[in-house]
């Protein structure tokens, strides 16, 4: 029998993978420090510019989390995205549960805001402890969401159909800029690598 999946919104869809993905992106696989342990929740991390408007997905989620607190944040909001990912169409994630809440916020500095080529890409993500091919696959959550000007600074999302998750942000990024769809130079630099375009 297929799953029965929860009735979301359009904010829900969009916001919650990025929330699971900023919970994550602090991770530190040296030093073991950072990581998806809840703790973006916390003001000290949730208001890095780099976290604008992911108080939304928080607040978005609180109200189910209060009803599941056999759940720790850590876990709950990494299921939120595998859940924001399937009900877009996306494919089924298995999800393994066991992490555990961490009591402070990820260390300042884990969090990259300037990220303008592949370089600065390619450092986000080996801190992580991830490989090129990581990149460009983790790259595509794009295909849900967009761009808020009062948040980022930017504006527009990378498909035409920023509700669904497909191929289309690789689609669309291999084919070129098109107006009214948006393409953030980090976007680009994964055409601009060699090593990385290979996997686009
Ligand atoms: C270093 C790599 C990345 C950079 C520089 C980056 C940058 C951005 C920026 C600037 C926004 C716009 C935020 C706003 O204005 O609301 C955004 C949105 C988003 N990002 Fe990323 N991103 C990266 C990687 C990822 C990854 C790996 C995922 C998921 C696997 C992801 C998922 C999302 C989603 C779903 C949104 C849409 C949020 C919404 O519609 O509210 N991003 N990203």
């Amino acid at each position: 029998m297929g799953k029965c999946y929860p009735a979301v919104s359009e904010e829900y869809k969009r916001a919650v993978l990025r929330l699971a993905w900023h919970s994550c992106r602090t991770f530190d696989v040296r030093t073991k420090t950072g990581g998806p342990f809840g703790t973006i929740r916390f003001p000290e991390e949730l208001s890095q510019f780099v976290n604008n408007g992911l108080e939304i997905a928080v607040r978005l989620l609180d109200p189910i989390k209060q009803q599941f607190p056999i759940l720790s944040y850590a876990d709950f909001y990494q299921l939120a995205g595998v859940v924001a990912v399937e009900v877009s169409g996306g494919p089924e994630i298995p999800f393994h549960p066991g992490r555990q809440d961490k009591p402070d916020p990820a260390p300042e500095g884990h969090s990259h805001t300037a990220v303008e080529n592949a370089e600065h890409v390619r450092a986000v993500y080996s801190r992580m402890g991830l490989s090129d091919r990581d990149m460009v696959l983790l790259s595509g959550g794009h295909t849900l969401g967009r761009c808020h000007k009062e948040r980022s600074g930017y504006e527009g999302a990378w498909t035409s159909n920023p509700l669904v998750f497909d191929n289309s942000y690789f689609t669309e990024l291999v084919s070129g800029e098109k107006e009214g769809l948006i393409q953030l130079a980090s976007d680009k630099a994964l055409l601009e690598d060699p090593s990385l375009s290979s996997f686009c």
